[in-house]
């Protein structure tokens, strides 16, 4: 097949070296000092999905006009979603695009921009970093979920699974929409590594942070309930678990996070909030845990735990400053939201 990748960071590039790998023709929208390494280095892939450097992948700065590729992957994080659509969405020509990407809203903002193309969502539970130029990390191989809508996987969404599902280790679900909460709760893991500069395990072994993530949690899962929705499953994790989850005190309900750490492995996992970071750039969070803020107001509810984490996010992105779990604790227990 022939593949664009736009957004190069480190889910773009990882996919972007597992399609090379397998024989795909593939060509990697970047800029700066990553289409200048990809250029001359290529892609090196390393960690859970095995080594490779990337032998016919060609980067480019933009798709030239009317390069009919037969698929996008659209890559790019949820606030760069805009800027990115505006630079290259009149490249795409109408080719089929696969949008993956965090949050509740990235395949509605990317079918309404481009409306000649056909969009599926896709749900990552691969874990990978990029914190340097032309080099990407895989700490834990997983699966990336498809789909779109509420209801079963479509013949197009069933066709993509087939065509590449064995390169990517993707698979088609129902329920995509449901699904996509499942994974913003999936990605209470994100905020406070970032808020501390630790890795998801290394925040999921500290017992107090622990706590406030299983209560971050169980505040995004009760209003997901309260907005009506039906959780989509992810990795065995469903609606009727996540509903239980709801109910459960916190000392029960750390379970949760235990569980996604003992899944995620040993090797550490910044999380993808946490990289933005490290590089300098403005994080995502008002797509994650900023979304749970948005959906509560919306039906007249507070989630006051998601809103401080938020608002710490904020704070080292403009400072640059970690903060120690007892600040966190701290600005947690003392918030009047
Ligand atoms: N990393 C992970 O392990 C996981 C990430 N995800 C999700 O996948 C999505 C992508 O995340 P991730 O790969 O980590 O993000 P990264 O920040 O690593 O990569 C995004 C890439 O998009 C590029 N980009 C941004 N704007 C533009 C633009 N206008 N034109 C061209 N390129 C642009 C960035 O370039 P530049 O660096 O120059 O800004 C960057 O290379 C997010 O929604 C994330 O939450 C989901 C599961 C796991
Ligand atoms: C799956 C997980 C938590 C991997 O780190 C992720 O989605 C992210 O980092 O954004």
């Amino acid at each position: 097949m022939r593949v664009a990748v736009i957004g190069a960071g480190a889910l773009g590039s990882t996919f972007a070296a597992l399609l090379d790998r397998a024989g795909h023709e593939v060509t990697l929208v970047a800029r700066g000092e990553q289409l200048k390494a990809v250029r001359e280095h290529g892609i090196r892939l390393g960690g859970g999905f095995g080594d490779w450097r990337t032998t016919r992948l060609v980067a480019v700065p933009r798709l030239e006009a009317g390069s009919r590729v037969d698929l996008v992957l659209f890559a790019v994080k949820a606030q760069d979603t805009a800027a990115a659509l505006d630079e290259h969405g009149d490249t795409i020509g109408g080719a089929p695009v696969l949008v993956i990407q965090n949050g509740l809203e990235g395949v509605d903002t990317v079918s309404s921009a481009l409306p000649d193309s056909s969009c599926i969502g896709a749900l990552s539970i691969v874990a990978a970093s990029y914190l340097e130029p032309g080099s990407v990390t895989v700490t834990t191989p997983a699966t990336t979920y498809i789909g779109r809508g509420t209801g079963s996987p479509d013949a197009e969404v069933r066709k993509l699974e087939a065509e590449l599902g064995e390169a990517l280790k993707l698979s088609a679900i129902g329920n995509f929409v449901g699904a996509q909460w499942t994974k913003l709760l999936v990605n209470q893991l994100n905020a406070l590594p970032a808020i501390t500069g630790e890795s998801v395990q290394a925040v999921i072994a500290d017992r107090p942070l622990r706590r406030i993530m299983a209560r971050s949690m169980r505040e995004t899962v009760r209003t997901g309930i309260a907005a009506g929705i039906r959780f989509g499953s992810l990795q065995g994790l469903g609606n009727l678990r996540l509903r239980f989850f709801a109910l459960l005190p916190v000392t029960l309900g750390q379970a949760l996070p235990l569980l996604f750490a003992l899944r995620m492995g040993s090797v550490p996992n910044p999380g993808s909030t946490l990289q933005s970071l490290k590089r300098g750039q403005r994080t995502e969070i008002d797509f994650l845990n900023g979304a749970v803020v948005r959906q509560a107001r919306s039906l007249g509810r507070t989630a006051p735990v998601n809103e401080t984490l938020t608002e710490l996010v904020h704070k080292v992105e403009e400072s640059g400053v970690f903060l120690t779990p007892g600040d966190v604790g701290h600005a947690v227990e003392t918030a009047r939201h």
